[in-house]
């Protein structure tokens, strides 16, 4: 009798195993003031009173704690919390929450909430109630009465639900909540509800607030809670209605459609629902033949039995395939299958007669009632055939197709996908979309990912904020498959389809930050400290390459949209990890196996010897045309591309785009291509204009481009260097324009007029506090790190 496939004790978790632990629920009780405004959706700035003193000092300029765990939950063993670092040190003061609240938190912030219900009108549907209000969340009674909004809403629905005849024996229940700090660029802690009531609320809201305070102080934000319904018969219709009707008709219904390999699956949530114990109970109570003597004649306690052996979600999976009760029986007491060893194909044949057939015929649809849990593991996942991922299509409704591409690269496709609510704790939202990148199994395919996976595998655990790293990844059915945080769009796209912010200090400061970051994501590639594994330690060094960088590589995570988004390094099919020894980490390094894509941003020496250098010039060549779309007109872009197409020599009728040309008949000599450095000449005058300091910051980082633009590969900057100097460039920028705050804050600070809407994202108008989280990006983890990062 097999238990489980190899693959389970992986990551992506059998969904047996219970997803990611949750936090407990505290056992406080609220009192609290909540009126709702829905007036306006205007952000509120916090005075940064943040502070630790005793609560009878008089207030001082704000500090920063040094702990996130200054706040500790209510409830617990005590209402005091210290702060700062303990370090064997007596703490020098005593805070308690009460006294401190008032001064962490903003006079009001706002909350919004959304319900959604799965109603049963025939096919699932879902409803959204949004209350931006204004609170004052340093009154207690706030939370109360966010709850009672939340019951009064909930009981509303319900009545309209249940009114219905059709509805009769429906309950209610709550599919996924969870609350969410949303800052202005930045996304906070959140955590997952359990129970909807409000000491629940209170607990995490204030434990997220805190934390976001902690990482972000000077960032204003809002509150979020998302509680998500649904509804489910647990008693038969008429009267006199049979159970086992009921539960095959409800997990029909609840069937998931639009799985992204068209395999039906149940969620986890309706599963556990339709597995209890009364409804086992209920089943076996109105099955009219006898049992065989052995099970008794007490049902109820039979059906204890079977909920204790671990067997209710087998036992509800046979009874879908119309399995004889005694059958089932057989199974779970003969064989000794449970929802943790399940019957398998092979196993040893039964003498009972159908038990055979009967497994076969169960095990055709076993796979949907086990739906695996996907967590952020960065590992990757052998899964059987029949195994079922709870990851869906999202329908492409302009073009009609059941699936939303993202992109199409040379070695496989990219979708976008959501995961259903029960099956992932990935982020505070249950709504959020992701993408899904498929490499099929053949040849250089299947070697693409191999080599984008290792790249990946090192990098997750480094989790660069400028670094797009996976979730987690898996090969079935001989596809590979990647799954990464979904972002807003590439560089190439959002370069054609949105304009220039301007030239504002704030926005040269966001453009230094995001070129900053992107060298210091390739740095930590290049100069990956981390010792080899199973290698002396001492004596070795594992670096890389990307060879792949180009603005279609560059995802671009707008967390607010419409607002001056993060830049992130993408792409590692192309890139390899070395393992050198450190004495000879000075010497030129070994190539990369592989270069393929565009050939734009390939630098001179691309048929010979490509080292790290090949990535300096790649990664200049982005700078350089992203300096053009910030600091010159609109069509500049591809007036610069089609100069550099006509200055080529046009071998057999092909034009290439390079940044070099050779000059001379078959001469060896190599030049920029006079389309540069007309516009290096061009971009010079251009941003000599305005401001001074804003001129010589731009104009110090062209001319920091133009030296990556060196055509011998070892004079160009490593990229330490080239890290420095940008470093030192932003925090000049940082220091003259510390409102760049206001990039965020302030519509007028907001970056890209969209040209067109061609890629579906336009819009800098809307407020981002009428947003939901759904219509933003990801920000995982490494969004919430250092930007400098190294
Ligand atoms: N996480 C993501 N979120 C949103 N879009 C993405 C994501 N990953 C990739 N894309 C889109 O898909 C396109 C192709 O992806 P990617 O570059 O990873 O594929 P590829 O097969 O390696 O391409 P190539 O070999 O041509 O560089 C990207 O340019 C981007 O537009």
């Amino acid at each position: 009798m097999v238990a489980q496939t190899p693959s389970s004790s992986q990551g992506v978790t059998p969904s047996q195993r219970p997803p990611p632990a949750r936090p407990s629920a505290p056992s406080h009780t609220s009192t609290a003031n909540f009126e709702e405004s829905n007036t306006s959706t205007t952000q509120h700035h916090r005075v940064p009173s943040f502070s630790v003193q005793k609560a009878s000092d008089p207030p001082v300029e704000a500090v920063a704690p040094k702990s996130p765990g200054y706040l500790s939950p209510r409830g617990h063993h005590s209402r005091s919390s210290s702060v700062g670092s303990t370090s064997g040190r007596e703490l020098p003061f005593e805070i308690t929450e009460d006294e401190l609240l008032p001064r962490i938190l903003p006079e009001d912030t706002e909350c919004k909430l959304r319900i959604t219900f799965d109603v049963r009108d025939g096919k699932p549907n879902q409803r959204q109630f949004i209350f931006p209000s204004r609170k004052a969340w340093v009154a207690p009674p706030s939370y109360e009465q966010l709850y009672q909004q939340i019951i009064g809403q909930l009981s509303t629905h319900k009545k309209e639900i249940l009114q219905n005849p059709q509805n009769l024996g429906i309950e209610v229940y709550r599919r996924h909540g969870s609350c969410l700090v949303v800052g202005a660029r930045h996304e906070g802690p959140y955590s997952v509800i359990e129970d909807y009531d409000a000491e629940v609320l209170e607990q995490k809201a204030i434990q997220n607030i805190c934390g976001f305070i902690h990482l972000y102080p000077f960032e204003p934000f809002r509150l979020e809670i998302c509680l998500h319904f649904s509804s489910i018969r647990k008693t038969p219709q008429e009267p006199d209605g049979k159970y086992f009707r009921m539960v095959t008709n409800e997990i029909n219904s609840k069937m998931s459609d639009n799985n992204f390999l068209d395999q039906e699956f149940l969620p986890r949530i309706h599963r556990d629902q339709l597995t209890s114990a009364h409804i086992i109970e209920q089943i076996l109570v109105e099955e009219p033949r006898h049992l065989p003597e052995r099970f008794g004649t007490d049902r109820k306690s039979l059906s204890r039995v079977i909920v204790e052996k671990g067997a209710s979600i087998l036992f509800i999976a046979c009874v879908c395939r119309y399995m004889e009760i005694d059958l089932i029986l057989h199974l779970i007491f003969e064989h000794k299958y449970n929802d943790a060893s399940l019957p398998q194909l092979g196993d040893d044949a039964c003498p009972k007669a159908s038990c055979d057939s009967s497994v076969k015929n169960l095990l055709k649809q076993l796979k949907a009632f086990f739906a695996r849990s996907i967590e952020c593991d960065g590992k990757r996942h052998g899964l059987e055939d029949d195994e079922v991922m709870p990851i869906m299509n999202i329908p492409n409704c302009s073009t009609g197709s059941k699936e939303t591409k993202l992109g199409e690269g040379s070695y496989g496709s990219v979708t976008a996908v959501t995961i259903d609510h029960s099956h992932h704790y990935l982020t505070g939202d249950p709504d959020r979309t992701f993408a899904l990148k498929k490499f099929t199994d053949h040849g250089d395919f299947a070697a693409s990912f191999v080599r984008e996976f290792s790249m990946l595998e090192r990098l997750f655990r480094k989790k660069h904020p400028h670094i797009v790293t996976h979730i987690t990844s898996w090969t079935q059915r001989n596809v590979h498959y990647i799954l990464y945080p979904r972002a807003t769009r590439n560089l190439r796209i959002h370069m054609k389809s949105h304009r220039s912010p301007g030239r504002s200090g704030v926005n040269v400061a966001w453009l230094l930050r995001q070129f900053n970051g992107l060298a210091s994501g390739l740095r930590s590639i290049h100069e990956m400290t981390e010792e080899a594994p199973g290698m002396n330690q001492n004596n070795h060094f594992v670096y890389g390459y990307h060879h792949d960088i180009k603005p279609e590589n560059i995802l671009l995570f707008e967390h607010v949209e419409g607002r001056n988004p993060v830049f992130k390094l993408s792409d590692f099919g192309a890139g390899k990890f070395h393992i050198m020894p450190k004495n000879h980490f000075n010497k030129p390094s070994q190539q990369s196996s592989q270069l393929r894509g565009t050939l734009s941003y390939y630098g001179p020496e691309y048929r010979g010897s490509k080292t790290r250098p090949f990535d300096i010039w790649a990664l200049a060549c982005v700078f350089f045309e992203a300096t053009i779309w910030f600091a010159l007109p609109h069509n500049h872009l591809a007036i610069f591309q089609s100069l550099r197409e006509e200055e080529s020599r046009q071998i057999f009728g092909w034009r290439d785009d390079f940044y070099w040309r050779e000059c001379g008949n078959g001469s060896a000599k190599i030049e920029l291509r006079p389309a540069v450095t007309e516009y290096f000449a061009l971009l010079g005058g251009e941003l000599a204009k305005g401001p001074d300091e804003i001129g010589r910051l731009l104009l110090g980082m062209l001319d920091l481009i133009m030296e990556c633009f060196k055509i011998q590969p070892q004079e160009r900057p490593k990229v330490g260097e080239l890290c420095d100097r940008l470093d030192e460039l932003q925090k000049k920028a940082e220091t003259l324009f510390k409102n760049f705050e206001r990039e965020v804050s302030t519509p007028s600070g907001s970056s890209g007029h969209s040209v067109k809407s061609n890629d579906g994202n336009v819009s800098e108008s809307e407020d981002f506090f009428t947003r939901s989280p759904s219509q933003r990006n990801h920000t995982f983890p490494e969004d919430q790190a250092s930007h400098r990062h190294r």
